[in-house]
C-alpha cells in the first residue's frame, strides 16, 4: 500500500539542539537550575479607559502609572487596549493554521514575505538555542498585494486589522511617555510607520529538553531585550514569559484580557535610561505548545535615535548602526550586546559637557 508521507510541520529543533549539545559539555544547558524558584507575578495592570476619562485627574493618574511602570519594570500590561477578544481569538486560530503548514512549505514557499525563522540560526551553543519558530513580518508586507499568503487570505485581513490597532495603541503609549519627559511634539518617535514596524508571530513547540524534566534545558526564546522603541505583546494562557526584575527572573502570569507593553532599547537610549529596556525570555514547556504575537515599533534604519535632552548618555546612532552592531556581536561573540555598545565614554561625555556650556 502506498505509504502516505505525513508532511511534518515541526521544525527539526531536536536534531539542531542535540547537535549543539554535542558541541558543548554535555552537562551544560541554558538554564542551569536557574528556574528553580521563579516567582509568578502579575505585571503592573493599567486600565487605559481612564486615559479618555473626562475626569482629568483620572487621566493624569493613568499616565503616571504608565510612566512609573516604564521607569521601574520596563514592562506593564494594559486593559481596554482597543483590541477585541474576538479579534485576538481569530488571530490565534489563524496562527495555529499557519504554523501547521508543512515545515518545508514554511521554509520555502515564501509565505508571509518569506519571513519564517526557527531555532536560532546563529546559535553556536545549546544555551543560545531558542525552541521556537516565528514569522517576523514588516507591516507593509501584510497589506502588500503580492505578499504570498497562499491559502491564508483571511490571515491578511486579520493581520491588517491587528497591525492598525497595535500601531494606534503603541503611538498612544509612546506619546504619554515622551510628554512626561517634556517632549511636546505629538509624533514621537519620528519615522515609525508601516514600512519600518513589524508583527512577529511566535510558536513554541512542546520541548523534551525543558526544565524541570532535565533540571535545566532549552529556552523557548533566549534572554534578550527588544531592539525597538516599544513592543506590544500578546501571550496565550500557557505561560512561560519571564522578565528580569531586581536581578531575579519572575514569571509573568497570563491575563487573557490584557496586552503586555515593554520598553525597547531605543526608548531607553532616547530617555537617557529613564525608561528601561528589560531582559526577558520564554521558558520552554514540556507538554503544551504556546503561541504569542508581538508588534515592534521601529524607526527607519536611517533614523537617528537621539535623546530627549542633552547631554545624552549615549552617542548619537542610527537604528541601522544599532542593528548592524547587534548582528555583528551575535556573529562574533554569540550574543546581542545592544545599548552598552553605544554609551558615551567618559572622555566624550566630558567634552560634550564642555561644549554644551
Ligand atoms: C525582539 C527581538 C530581538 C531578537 C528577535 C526578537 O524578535 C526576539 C528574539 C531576539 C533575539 C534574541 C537572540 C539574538 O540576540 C537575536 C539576534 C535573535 O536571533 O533573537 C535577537 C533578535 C534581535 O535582536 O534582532
Ligand atoms: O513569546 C513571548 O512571550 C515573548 C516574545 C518576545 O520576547 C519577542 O518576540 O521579542
Ligand atoms: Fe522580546
Amino acid at each position: 500500500m502506498q505509504e502516505v508521507r505525513r508532511e511534518i510541520s515541526e521544525p527539526p529543533l531536536v536534531t539542531s539542539y542535540q547537535a549543539l549539545l554535542q558541541n558543548n559539555d554535555l552537562h551544560s544547558s541554558s538554564l542551569k537550575n536557574e528556574n528553580l524558584s521563579v516567582q509568578e507575578i502579575d505585571l503592573p495592570l493599567i486600565d487605559l479607559c481612564n486615559l479618555q476619562s473626562e475626569n482629568r485627574e483620572n487621566s493624569r493618574l493613568c499616565a503616571k502609572e504608565i510612566v512609573g511602570a516604564a521607569s521601574d519594570w520596563g514592562f506593564f500590561q494594559v486593559l481596554n487596549h482597543g483590541i477585541s477578544l474576538e479579534l485576538l481569538e481569530k488571530i490565534k486560530r489563524e496562527q495555529v493554521k499557519l504554523f501547521r503548514l508543512p515545515f518545508e512549505k514554511k521554509v520555502s514557499s515564501g509565505v508571509l514575505n518569506d519571513s519564517y525563522r526557527w531555532g536560532n540560526p546563529t546559535a553556536t551553543s545549546a544555551s543560545q538555542f531558542s525552541w521556537s519558530e516565528a514569522f517576523h513580518v514588516p507591516l507593509e508586507k501584510i497589506s502588500d498585494e503580492d505578499c504570498n499568503y497562499g491559502e491564508f487570505s483571511s490571515l491578511r485581513e486579520i493581520m491588517k486589522k491587528l497591525a492598525m490597532a497595535m500601531s494606534s495603541l503603541a503611538q498612544t503609549i509612546a506619546d504619554i511617555l515622551a510628554q512626561n519627559l517634556g517632549y511636546t511634539c505629538h509624533d514621537f518617535p519620528q519615522n515609525c510607520d508601516e514600512r519600518t514596524c513589524f508583527l512577529r508571530l511566535n510558536r513554541y513547540p512542546p520541548c523534551p529538553f525543558s526544565w524541570p524534566e532535565t533540571g535545566g534545558g532549552a529556552s523557548g526564546l533566549i534572554s534578550h531585550t527588544d531592539s525597538d522603541y516599544l513592543t506590544i505583546l500578546h501571550q496565550d494562557q500557557v505561560g512561560g514569559l519571564q522578565v528580569m526584575k531586581d536581578s531575579r527572573w519572575v514569571s509573568v502570569r497570563p491575563n487573557r484580557n490584557a496586552l503586555i507593553v515593554n520598553i525597547g532599547d531605543l526608548f531607553q537610549a532616547w530617555s537617557n535610561d529613564v525608561y528601561k529596556s528589560v531582559e526577558h525570555r520564554v521558558i520552554a514547556n514540556a507538554k503544551r505548545e504556546r503561541f504569542s504575537f508581538a508588534y515592534f515599533l521601529c524607526p527607519s534604519y536611517q533614523s537617528t535615535v537621539g535623546a530627549y535632552a542633552q547631554p545624552s548618555r549615549y552617542r548619537s546612532f542610527t537604528f541601522g548602526e544599532f542593528r548592524e552592531q547587534v548582528q555583528d556581536d551575535v556573529k562574533r561573540i554569540g550574543r546581542k550586546v545592544g545599548l552598552p555598545r553605544f554609551l558615551m565614554d567618559h572622555a566624550e561625555q566630558h567634552i560634550h559637557k564642555q561644549i554644551d556650556f
